[in-house]
């Protein structure tokens, strides 16, 4: 069988049709999603639940055809592996028992005592390795050191990650302590989900944008690059997508300074400067507006067809430049997905 789109796009092939997943495909804009969900009690026992958790990752593949699931799981399951109490408000989001002094952090867990909490999450793995169509790649991924550390600090999301930036410049020994376990427990974690089947691995650094001047290089190019070598030197072939979203210029280079194989664009950057600036270093993947999901219509049709040719001299990976929204309409993503294909 040729190889998977996704695979030879992340190897620097440029495609006819570039390969398509989405951010948050398995998601409440699902009603087969809804459904699931409800069978496992609440959003965090379906995570840890590998039947279940499968199920929900296959679902939109069932449904649309991408070209790869992403496990379902989440990126704030690792502070809870490390010893942070997790819970999720609905409605609201994400809460945890906020790691914000030096002995807080040196209470946390070290490297491979992770995997006692995060095994559910290698089963997950191993049944869609099985159960995927044969044409249709698995992506791991975990969330990068400064992201995953923003939520640990706060103990929730924050609009300008203020508390993180806080302790960063308030206690640096405390703080960098902090990121190099959280670093350490990623390697652990992406490197077992590799080992249960994982194809490709992406890193989410939904904050990186906050990140400004030396700290970017520090905190943002310096953990993934750390992170990319160590499972580069236990799995060679093992392809990175890297997402520091909103990075703005420090997309430019990213690649070569961290060793990413791909770099994936939010959509505050334009296709054309993505192109120009990005993806003369390699594989590129994005980067529609989330929005169109929900509005749909010819704006939809022209954006999917305006970022498809922006982006076709060169390796491409379609996707939104963020996760879909919960009202998002399916119908929009079947439309999105028949029109990246019509050519
Ligand atoms: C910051 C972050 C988180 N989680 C994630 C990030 C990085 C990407 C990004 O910036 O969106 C990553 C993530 N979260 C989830 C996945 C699964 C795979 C996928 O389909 O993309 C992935 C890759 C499932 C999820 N993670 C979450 C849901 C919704 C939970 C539900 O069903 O109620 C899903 C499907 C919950 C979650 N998880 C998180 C928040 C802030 C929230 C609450 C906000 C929200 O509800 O959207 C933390």
């Amino acid at each position: 069988m040729a190889e998977k789109l996704l695979m030879r796009a992340l190897a620097g092939e440029t495609l006819p049709v570039p390969p398509a997943w989405m951010m948050r495909q398995a998601g409440r804009y699902l009603p087969e999603y809804r459904a699931t969900r409800e069978k496992a009690g609440d959003f965090l026992s379906l995570c840890y639940t590998p039947d279940l958790a499968a199920e929900v990752t296959l679902q939109p593949i069932r449904r649309f055809g991408f070209d790869a699931a992403i496990l379902f799981a989440d990126i704030l399951l690792v502070p809870q592996a490390l010893g942070a109490d997790l819970w999720f408000v609905t409605g609201e989001g994400p809460r945890l028992e906020p790691v914000d002094d030096h002995r807080k952090v040196a209470l946390l867990k070290r490297g491979e005592d992770v995997h006692e909490t995060l095994s559910p999450i290698y089963e997950t793995v191993r049944i869609l390795s099985r159960e995927l169509p044969s044409d249709v790649a698995l992506i791991g991924f975990a969330g990068a050191p400064w992201t995953v550390a923003t939520y640990m600090i706060a103990g929730r999301g924050t609009p300008d990650q203020g508390p993180a930036h806080a302790f960063k410049d308030g206690d640096s020994a405390a703080f960098e302590m902090l990121m190099a376990r959280i670093t350490e427990a990623t390697i652990e974690y992406l490197s077992a989900q590799v080992e249960a089947g994982a194809e490709v691995v992406k890193l989410f650094d939904s904050w990186a944008g906050s990140l400004k001047g030396d700290d970017f290089q520090r905190y943002a190019v310096d953990p993934a690059k750390r992170i990319i070598a160590e499972l580069k030197a236990r799995h060679p072939e093992l392809p990175v997508i890297a997402f520091p979203r909103e990075a703005g210029e420090g997309y430019v280079g990213f690649a070569k300074a961290t060793g990413a194989d791909c770099v994936a664009l939010d959509n505050s950057v334009t296709p054309e400067w993505g192109a120009e600036h990005v993806q003369v270093d390699g594989c590129v993947q994005g980067n529609l507006a989330p929005t169109h999901m929900v509005t749909g219509g010819q704006a939809l049709v022209d954006e999917v067809r305006h970022i498809r040719d922006a982006f076709s001299g060169g390796p491409h990976v379609f996707n939104l430049g963020h996760g879909i929204t919960p009202d998002a309409d399916p119908e929009n993503v079947a439309l999105m997905l028949e029109t990246l294909r019509a050519g």
